[in-house]
């Protein structure tokens, strides 16, 4: 409903509103253009009115009336030699600063940003475009709400796919600007339309008459000599040779009638409400009093464009068939159904791939969205869920309808289920709606194949492994290696290569490289995002982290050789000179975070490495804190030196290694709980606190921490909602 809310205006109108943005953006540089090419002085503070109007009366041989713009520049409107002329005077003196000649290309502009040209169906029609502009924006900021899980969530890194990203964040940073035009736009188209208030101030005044004596001095008339500039609009002179004429004044206030011969007001209206709010929203909506505001809100409508490009792209990825899916069985023929909860569409490359591998074992397969539940599926003899979790523990897009769709849902006796979980560890509700789903499955009835399986960050490792286990329940050999769409792919070529663990037979090494000879440089990275590099022999990438930036100049990793592992014995055997192909993966909920909050470092074994390339891009103004594990100091680890240079350089301010393999070892969460009290300290002053390891080491950290946090009344869970306490684990 809500992302039907933001999805359809856009399509209906949103090159109407982009137009508009547009257009905006450009009048306003408007103010700021003027101010350069006519630096009009600014009136001293303590000038008067009537010194101005009587400058001008004494300048100007039939001045008829003087308009003082928003941005503080006054102009005459006199009959001239040839006819009507306007000059730019002096606010103080009223002497001639020469013709004022407004730009026709701003004029042009401002009507058709206004109208369209089109007179007031135009005008109707740019004023449900700011209508829609707020519909929009409200609509944009509930679904950010939700997909990101809770309003704290708001500003933290944005994820998804670019489009989605730059999206998100043209939205932040544009959205203030982007309501505060919409809405004064569409006041002030309403009250052009007369739909609410007076229309413009432009001069409805009630009949007043000069008492007919002689003319008053202009600089002895109270009125004029009572009025500050700044709250002068415009004045209208007496038609010259009539006794009876008054002069026409609109000031802030509102607008009266000065008798030329007392020089008192004799007739005032003040504005109303809607007046004074219609002068409000002018100046909100052109900034045309201060030209740096107009800049801004130049730059926020800037955004629109953004936005509505990367949202269409958004719209398009989701609408686009998901996956074609080659050879889908009819839902009532079929023995297995697939059904996929995605937002994405990664899940859907694994429900592809599972459905190839199944067809390939004689099966009758049917894969289908979530939202695409049957009543009932009569020759099924298993339901296989793959489901994403999005929000706080919330349903991908694919999925929003299911659990309303099952209680209608006719389960098969002996109708067996498998949920898997697509899902990121870094967020609170990890897996959390997958959950969900197979609780609901289970209260349906369905026997459970095998209890939930979880797949982080779209691991094929992981997939690949609970396709086995599938396979065994069901009798068939299934060994399911989902290739997912692979970025562009550069080559490295190895520098360097320092090696550890020898003495435990645990192989480590970290490896050093550069953008192979002939390529386009080093990709943009940063300590913490990912590699994934595609081993000789495999088409599928494995994931390491990158312990280096861009900005050093190399690209570094640390890995650990696994027994049999394909990949990490091909790393671990790289001599200088050596090639890699693979791409870089964004990882930004795992970079160094901004701001002045301190860091709270924690890595055991190849962990640290990521952790010791956020610290080289560390300022002395953040305090760092590492708590480095490994086995023996001796043997494996990690980049010892470098850790004391880091230290030596203020990028960090302390360091505590744990060794588990010498006598009294201890691990890193046994560090942690001997600097509880300190830890406590660190943690009340905002710190992020960083983990970076293999899964057991971290849930040994967890624990830790959870002892470490209760006398302050927080819990891991509240630090990882809050976007502070982040792991990334293997
Ligand atoms: C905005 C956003 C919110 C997410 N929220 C969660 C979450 O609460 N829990 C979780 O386990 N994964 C979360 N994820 C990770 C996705 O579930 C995961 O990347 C999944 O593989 C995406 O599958 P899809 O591309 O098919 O939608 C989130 C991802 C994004 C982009």
């Amino acid at each position: 409903m809500l992302r039907s809310l933001h999805t359809w205006p856009t399509l209906l109108a949103g090159v109407l509103v982009t137009f508009m943005a547009v257009t905006g953006s450009v009048l306003s540089l408007e103010p700021a253009v003027s101010r350069l090419a006519s630096p009009a002085p600014v009136a001293a503070a303590e000038s008067s009115v009537a010194e101005l109007v009587a400058g001008v009366a004494a300048g100007f041989t039939e001045p008829q009336r003087l308009v003082q713009k928003a941005g503080g520049e006054v102009i005459v409107y006199h009959a001239g030699e040839t006819g009507m002329a306007a000059d730019l005077v002096d606010p103080t003196t009223g002497a001639s600063l020469g013709a004022y000649e407004p730009s026709p290309f701003f004029l042009t502009l401002t009507e058709l940003h206004r109208s369209l040209f089109a007179g007031e169906a135009g005008r109707i029609a740019t004023g449900t475009g700011a209508a829609v502009m707020i519909l929009l924006s409200v609509g944009g900021l509930l679904l950010l709400v939700k997909r990101s899980g809770s309003w704290k969530r708001l500003l933290k890194p944005s994820q998804g796919t670019f489009a989605q990203r730059l999206h998100v964040e043209a939205g932040r940073f544009a959205l203030a600007g982007i309501v505060l035009l919409a809405v004064s736009g569409l006041f002030m188209s309403m009250t052009t339309l007369g739909l609410v208030g007076a229309p413009a101030l432009d001069g409805f005044m009630t009949f007043a008459e000069s008492s007919g004596g002689p003319a008053m001095a202009v600089t002895e008339m109270p009125v004029l000599k009572d009025l500050g500039l700044a709250d002068l609009r415009e004045l209208t002179f007496p038609a010259k040779g009539d006794p009876y004429d008054v002069f026409s004044l609109t000031t802030a206030a509102g607008t009266g009638s000065i008798d030329q011969a007392t020089g008192e007001l004799v007739a005032f209206t003040q504005n109303t409400p809607a007046q004074s709010l219609y002068q409000l929203a002018f100046t909100l909506h052109t900034g045309q009093d201060t030209w740096a505001y107009a800049l801004v809100l130049g730059w926020a409508g800037l955004c629109v464009p953004v936005l509505f490009v990367s949202g269409l792209a958004t719209w398009a990825a989701r609408i686009r068939k998901p996956v074609r899916i080659a050879g889908n069985d009819p839902a009532a023929r079929a023995e297995t159904v697939i059904l996929v909860g995605s937002e994405g569409n990664t899940t859907w490359g694994f429900a592809r791939s599972l459905h190839a591998a199944l067809k390939a074992e004689g099966q009758c397969v049917h894969t289908a969205a979530m939202n695409d539940l049957a009543k009932s599926y009569p020759a099924a003899k298993r339901l296989i869920v793959l489901a994403a979790t999005y929000g706080d523990g919330d349903a991908p897009a694919s999925a929003c309808r299911f659990l309303a769709r099952l209680p209608a849902f006719k389960a098969a006796p002996g109708l067996a289920g498998s949920v898997v979980g697509f899902g990121d560890r870094s967020f609170p509700a990890f897996c959390a709606y997958a959950g969900d789903v197979e609780k609901a499955l289970k209260d349906k009835g369905l026997d459970p194949l095998l209890e939930l399986a979880t797949v982080d960050r779209q691991s094929t490792q992981q997939f690949a492994a609970w396709s086995r286990a599938f396979g065994q329940t069901i009798g068939i050999d299934l060994d399911v290696a989902h290739k997912a769409e692979l970025p562009e792919l550069s080559d490295f070529e190895c520098v360097s290569r320092r090696d550890y663990g020898q003495a435990y037979q645990t192989p480590k090494s970290v490896l050093r490289f550069r953008a192979a000879a002939g390529t386009k440089g080093l990709p943009a990275f940063r300590a913490g995002d990912l590699i994934g590099i595609l081993p000789a022999g495999s088409d599928v990438p494995r994931f390491y982290s990158l312990a280096s930036s861009t900005a050093d100049g190399y690209l570094e990793i640390a890995v650990s050789k696994q027994p049999g592992g394909l990949c990490s014995n091909q790393l671990c055997d790289l001599i200088p000179g050596d090639r890699i192909t693979g791409f870089i993966k964004g990882n930004s909920r795992f970079n160094l975070p901004d701001g002045k909050a301190p860091l709270i470092l924690i890595g055991a074994g190849t962990g640290v490495a990521p952790l010791v390339g956020m610290a080289r891009g560390n300022r002395p103004q953040k305090a760092a804190y590492l708590f480095a594990g490994s086995r023996d100091p001796g043997s494996d680890l990690l980049y010892g030196e470098e850790i004391e240079a880091l230290i030596g350089e203020g990028r960090l301010q302390r360091a505590r290694l744990s060794f588990s393999r010498v006598p009294d070892g201890a691990y890193v969460q046994d560090a942690l709980r001997a600097e509880a009290g300190e830890l406590r300290r660190i943690v009340e002053k905002g710190a992020h606190i960083m983990i970076c390891g293999g899964r057991g080491m971290a849930d040994g950290v967890r624990d830790a921490f959870e002892d470490v946090l209760a006398p302050l009344g927080l819990t891991v869970t509240k630090l990882k909602a809050d976007g502070r306490y982040l792991e990334d684990v293997y």
